[in-house]
């Protein structure tokens, strides 16, 4: 045999034994997975297994398939492949069809990208290949419209609390029947609560159940530009057809659309065809509708004329679940009374839950310590004193009778018409949200009150700001206010 047939047939060898390799894992993955999820994720990817076994790269068709095999099924596979391939390491990588040589050949893997390491994957890393351009190969425009979705943002890694309780059902119900009630459905609140989060979770929950579906993700800016572009390259028509002929729109910070008139224009002309054809809409925004400034009031009605749900800052146990997930999604459990601390001490948001547990966990990786409660409080110190510095009951109290234009002097009197107690009522809700003090300190610092009059104002403004918009608003400007 010469030595260039030779080499071929070792290269042949070499490939069908990757071939068997993805072969195994496929079969696993068609025992475990529901049938339907197998063939729409898994049965059309194509493998490549690089010649020393060290390096797998799945090829999928579009940008958001690459994006979806990473989030849901990329773990998986790479604990299967390094069980079926034993001690040796292996790399998964994802890549977009358009890359692919052709299956049978054993070409030489691509240059090794840094594989970021996964404690959660068996010792097996995901890393996903420099991307090319948008897919050109396969229905061009569905694939843009798909892209913008996050499919990571699913309602299973979304914690459910009183906060978003409403807001989910609502959500969840869409996703299962969309075009049928809540249309549209207008989801408000403040910033980093989960708005965006719980959108994308509906359009990834009617793909995964109807992958032909055409659903668009696009934040209220992206709109005006492509209303803007529109205009400039009189490409109405484009526009159009993308946007009436949608399932699902979602449309993220509506309040975007302030003073644009054109805009305006035509978002109501694409919500009423879209309504008419009984597509469904989900908007964001940071306020109610009719709390939105320089908004033409027709488009203000069709916003408020499905359902509109609140999203409320994450009360405590919601924020420790929240902590705990998020800790274990990256591989570290995080005990409870250390999720605790840290909840008890950020308070405003999701967004900053999540900077102050990568903090914590950074401090731990650098300092090679476990993660304990003394370690937290290093690794948090300058957003305690910050927080510290700022909140004190004083500084509510002030700030409320400034709001309600009362007397300072009235959140310690015993002086009781509404005009003067409910402030008082909604400073002392606010002191046990926004400090440490137990409710008898509170009760103390607001003229010597009983600890039960305190947890009446807690839990009947608490219970209040859940019906009331008008009240909640307030309670959003107050909370923005004093966290400075
Ligand atoms: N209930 C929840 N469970 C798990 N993660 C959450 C939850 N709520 C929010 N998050 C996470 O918090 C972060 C901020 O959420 P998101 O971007 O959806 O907020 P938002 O309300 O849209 O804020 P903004 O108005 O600033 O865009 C995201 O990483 C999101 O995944």
């Amino acid at each position: 045999m010469t030595e260039e047939p030779h080499r071929n047939a070792t290269r042949r060898a070499d490939a069908d034994a990757g071939q068997a390799l993805w072969q195994s894992c496929l079969e696993q993955l068609a025992q475990d997975l529901p049938v339907q999820q197998f063939n729409t994720w898994i049965r059309p990817i194509v493998a490549q297994v690089s010649a020393d076994f060290s390096r797998i790269t799945l090829y999928v068709a579009n940008r958001f398939t690459l994006d979806w095999v990473r989030a849901q099924y990329a773990g998986r596979i790479a604990a299967l492949l390094q069980n079926l391939q034993g001690d040796q390491p292996i790399t998964l990588e994802l890549a977009l069809a358009q890359r692919a040589p052709a299956v049978r050949r054993a070409a030489p893997a691509p240059p090794a990208a840094a594989a970021p390491t996964n404690p959660a994957h068996a010792g097996a890393a995901v890393a996903e290949a420099a991307l090319p351009p948008p897919v050109a190969s396969e229905d061009s425009a569905r694939a843009v419209l798909r892209n913008r979705l996050n499919a990571a943002l699913t309602f299973d890694t979304l914690i459910e609390g009183t906060a978003n309780r409403m807001a989910r059902a609502a959500a969840l119900h869409v996703a299962s029947m969309p075009g049928q009630h809540y249309n549209p459905l207008f989801i408000y609140g403040g910033v980093g609560l989960g708005k965006t989060h719980l959108m994308n979770a509906v359009g990834n929950r009617l793909l995964a159940d109807r992958p032909e579906a055409r659903v668009l993700y696009i934040h209220a800016e992206q709109f005006v530009s492509d209303v803007v572009k529109a205009y400039q390259r009189k490409t109405f028509e484009d526009f159009k057809d993308r946007y009436h002929s949608l399932d699902l729109l979602l449309i993220d910070d509506v309040q975007f659309f302030a003073n644009k008139d054109r805009t305006q224009e035509e978002f109501f002309n694409a919500f009423e065809a879209l309504l008419a054809k009984k597509s469904h809409i989900v908007m964001t925004s940071d306020t109610y509708p009719k709390g939105l400034a320089d908004i033409h009031a027709r488009l203000v009605s069709r916003f408020d004329s499905g359902l509109t749900v609140a999203m409320e800052p994450p009360e405590l146990e919601m924020r420790v679940a929240i902590l705990i997930n998020k800790a274990r999604a990256e591989g570290t459990e995080m005990a409870e009374e250390v999720a605790f601390f840290v909840a008890k001490n950020v308070r405003s948001n999701v967004r900053e839950l999540e900077g102050a547990l990568r903090k914590v966990m950074a401090y731990a990786r650098f300092n090679r310590k476990e993660i304990s409660i003394q370690l937290a409080r290093e690794a948090l110190r300058d957003l305690l004193s910050i927080q510290n510095r700022q909140i004190s009951v004083d500084n509510i109290q002030k700030t409320v009778a400034d709001f309600y234009k009362i007397k300072m002097a009235d959140m310690y009197s015993k002086k009781r018409p509404a005009s003067i107690a409910r402030p008082r009522q909604i400073a002392m809700y606010l002191a046990k949200e926004l400090t440490q003090k137990s409710l008898p300190e509170i009760g103390e610092l607001f003229g010597g009150r009983d600890h039960t009059t305190v947890l009446h104002a807690v839990r009947k403004i608490g219970a209040e700001r859940q019906q009331v918009t008008e009240l909640n608003q307030q309670l959003h400007v107050l909370e923005q206010t004093l966290k400075g």
